[in-house]
């Protein structure tokens, strides 16, 4: 059994801290304010595909009295991961592997700042599941799958151990060849599916017909900037991620759409937002992408008060 804190019990670390709890791993929560209260008071369930409950689960808004442990799993949106900063290094210790679990693609940078990119594990995340309200988690869609790798993609013993882990309480965990392939691919698909569909106010299945040239040269834009990066994606990156985005269901919308939609605060700086900064920093032109951002910061400011 493996000794995991899990900073974050909303839908994502819920829904592993969950799991891994009740499939009887060590698990700590690091939370605060209501979600404490509520973690302390009621315990943690999980309904949809996934089922558990637990009466009793371990959480504190202070991780310094969990001390070193195995896994953690970073779970909070990624605009919040700059208040966790001092939640992180007393949870590791010279073996701890931290699981970067946020959408986008620079949340492993965020947190590699804070703990040393040797402990740093990139991942990616397949699989939808909502905070319906502290200690209340629902799983939604098929199984989907849980992908992460070392920064170098060296397999470790540790790292595999996790994947066990995770396979254990069902939730599908394969070694990716590259990483950052991984997180490339998923920011392929969730920035301009999410960003066109909040514009245009439509799902992916209109998204990808009528839309579907824009959509095209958005995936683009974002691929030229990995390629730059050297990230190792394949040559027919686009097709492939378009090929993705026509077999999502007709009515599909991304957590970031749904959040501008109805008016909260969402994660379109990470998106969209880190599109236009790194296309910068790398010197690929992102046009569609600053507009987009341009547009939908008016919404998001809005959404923020
Ligand atoms: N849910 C999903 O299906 C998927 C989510 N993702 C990604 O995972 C990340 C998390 O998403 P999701 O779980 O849905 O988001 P949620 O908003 O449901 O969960 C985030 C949780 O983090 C907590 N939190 C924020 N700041 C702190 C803090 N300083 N200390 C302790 N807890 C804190 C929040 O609690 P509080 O109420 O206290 O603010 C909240 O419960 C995002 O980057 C998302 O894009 C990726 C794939 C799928
Ligand atoms: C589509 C999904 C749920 C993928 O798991 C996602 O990551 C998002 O909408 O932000």
């Amino acid at each position: 059994m493996m000794r995991f804190a899990v900073i974050g019990a909303g839908g994502l670390g819920g829904f592993f801290g969950g799991l891994l709890a009740n499939g009887g791993h060590e698990v700590h929560f690091v939370v605060r304010g209501r979600t404490l209260a509520a973690l302390l008071d009621t315990g943690l369930s999980i309904t949809g595909g996934f089922r558990a409950h637990l009466d009793r689960v371990e959480a504190t808004d202070d991780a310094r009295t969990i001390g070193h442990v195995d896994v953690v799993l970073v779970t909070v949106k990624a605009g919040q991961l700059p208040d966790i900063a001092t939640q992180l290094p007393p949870l590791v210790g010279p073996q701890t592997i931290v699981l970067t679990m946020q959408n986008g693609v620079e949340a492993p940078d965020t947190v590699a700042e804070v703990v040393g990119r040797e402990h740093v594990v990139p991942c990616v995340v397949r699989i939808f599941t909502q905070l319906e309200e502290p200690g209340r988690i629902s799983h939604h869609g098929g199984a989907g799958s849980v992908t992460f790798g070392a920064w170098d993609n060296v397999e470790t013993p540790l790292i595999e151990a996790t994947r066990a882990a995770f396979e254990g309480v069902g939730i599908s965990a394969p070694e990716p060849p590259d990483i950052w392939v991984d997180l490339w691919t998923k920011a392929m698909f969730i920035i301009p599916t999410g960003a066109l569909g909040t514009l245009s106010g439509q799902p992916m299945g209109e998204v990808r017909t009528a839309l579907r040239d824009e959509l095209s040269a958005c995936i683009a834009e974002i691929e030229a900037i990995a390629r730059a990066r050297g990230v190792r994606l394949p040559p027919d990156a686009v097709e492939r991620t378009l090929a993705f985005v026509d077999e999502q269901p007709a009515d599909a919308t991304t957590s970031l759409q749904r959040d501008l939609m109805h008016g909260r605060a969402s994660e379109l700086d990470s998106q969209a937002g880190a599109v236009v900064r790194l296309g910068r920093q790398v010197g690929v032109p992102t046009p569609r992408h600053d507009l987009m951002y341009a547009v939908l910061s008016l919404r998001e400011r809005a959404a923020r008060g």
